[in-house]
């Protein structure tokens, strides 16, 4: 395997844009975010606002109709498209451009929702990160894959991965199967866990931050949102990728001395993402 680049405070101030003064939300990135099912709009109203806090000037969702008032109501801040249908994604339709689409989180795994991403996937080409039950429906239709665009992030966790590549038997193994897949798609592979690892072709980094208090349901989510964001506002997605994957964890490691290993939730991370920030500024 590959010596890994350690992503410490140094390597990410080489890719870290401060923002400018004479910004506005309009040049600060559009980003949609593609999920939720009836039972889990949770991880898209995670998603949507990690996704604003990571500092995208706009922010729209695509939901079925049953999240409606629950992402306007816990986010007014992030717009608001919905499905035809009630429960689940059927097609996937939006009246402008964003500057990244994150899809994913809670969306599913019902058929109707695997042919909406099929016919997605297929005239897609705005930057993308992809989560969740939307890798999973990707791994049982491999023949997807071409149509992604170049440098597409895809984000699983070891079993959404083991789903993606096959298994391994040994960690040797997992790193030289991931770089393949890396390499013949052109995609960026954030390998979460403990630690987590960007994988950009050949190329393997390894991420310093985070902790155990982040083995809590929709930390990833929550990941998803924030990725999307930086890929929204510009950054190279494995730029994006890198100093998503940084300031996350690096939310657990403010938060830690402050909630505990057990009191730390997937909205800690958000509420944590502004001090996050700062820390790089000083
Ligand atoms: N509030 C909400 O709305 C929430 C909604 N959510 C949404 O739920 C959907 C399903 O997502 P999911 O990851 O729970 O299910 P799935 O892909 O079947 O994986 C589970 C299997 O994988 C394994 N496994 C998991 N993590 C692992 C790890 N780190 N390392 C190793 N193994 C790991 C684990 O295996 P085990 O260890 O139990 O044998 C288990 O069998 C998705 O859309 C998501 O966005 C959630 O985010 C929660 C909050
Ligand atoms: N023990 C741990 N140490 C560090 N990070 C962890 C640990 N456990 C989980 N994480 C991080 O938490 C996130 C979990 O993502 P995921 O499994 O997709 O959760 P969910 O689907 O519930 O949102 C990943 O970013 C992962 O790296
Ligand atoms: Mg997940």
């Amino acid at each position: 395997m590959k010596v890994a680049i350690y992503i410490d405070q140094p390597e990410i101030l080489k890719r870290y844009k401060p923002v400018n003064s004479h910004t506005h939300k309009g040049i600060q990135g559009h980003a949609l975010i593609i999920g939720g099912s009836y039972g889990k709009i949770g991880a898209v109203s995670l998603s949507s606002k990690a996704c604003l806090k990571t500092g995208c000037g706009l922010v729209t969702v695509f939901i079925p109709r049953c999240g409606y008032k629950i992402v306007q109501t816990a986010n007014p801040e992030v717009m608001v498209l919905t499905d035809l249908s009630v429960k689940y994604i059927t097609r996937i339709a939006f009246d402008f451009v964003p500057q990244a689409i994150g899809i994913g989180p809670g969306i599913g795994r019902d058929i109707e929702t695997h042919t909406a991403l099929h016919r997605f996937v297929k005239t897609n080409k705005t930057p993308l990160v992809i989560d969740a039950d939307a890798l999973t429906i990707l791994s049982q239709n491999q023949q997807w894959l071409t149509f992604l665009p170049e440098k597409t992030i895809l984000t699983p966790h070891q079993k959404e991965l083991e789903r993606l590549i096959g298994e391994w038997d040994s960690v040797a193994e997992k790193f030289e199967k991931t770089v393949a897949f890396s390499k013949q798609n052109n995609f960026v592979i954030v390998m979460k866990g403990a630690p987590t690892y960007i994988i950009d072709g050949e190329t393997i980094y390894k991420n310093t931050t985070g902790n155990a208090a982040l083995a809590t349901a929709g930390t990833g989510d929550v990941l998803t949102g924030m990725i999307t964001s930086l890929l929204a506002q510009s950054y190279e997605p494995v730029d994006a990728a890198i100093l998503g994957v940084y300031l996350h964890g690096l939310t657990a490691d403010i938060a830690l001395p402050k909630t505990g290993y057990q009191a730390f939730i997937a909205s800690d991370v958000i509420k944590n993402i502004g001090k996050a920030y700062l820390s790089l500024e000083k």
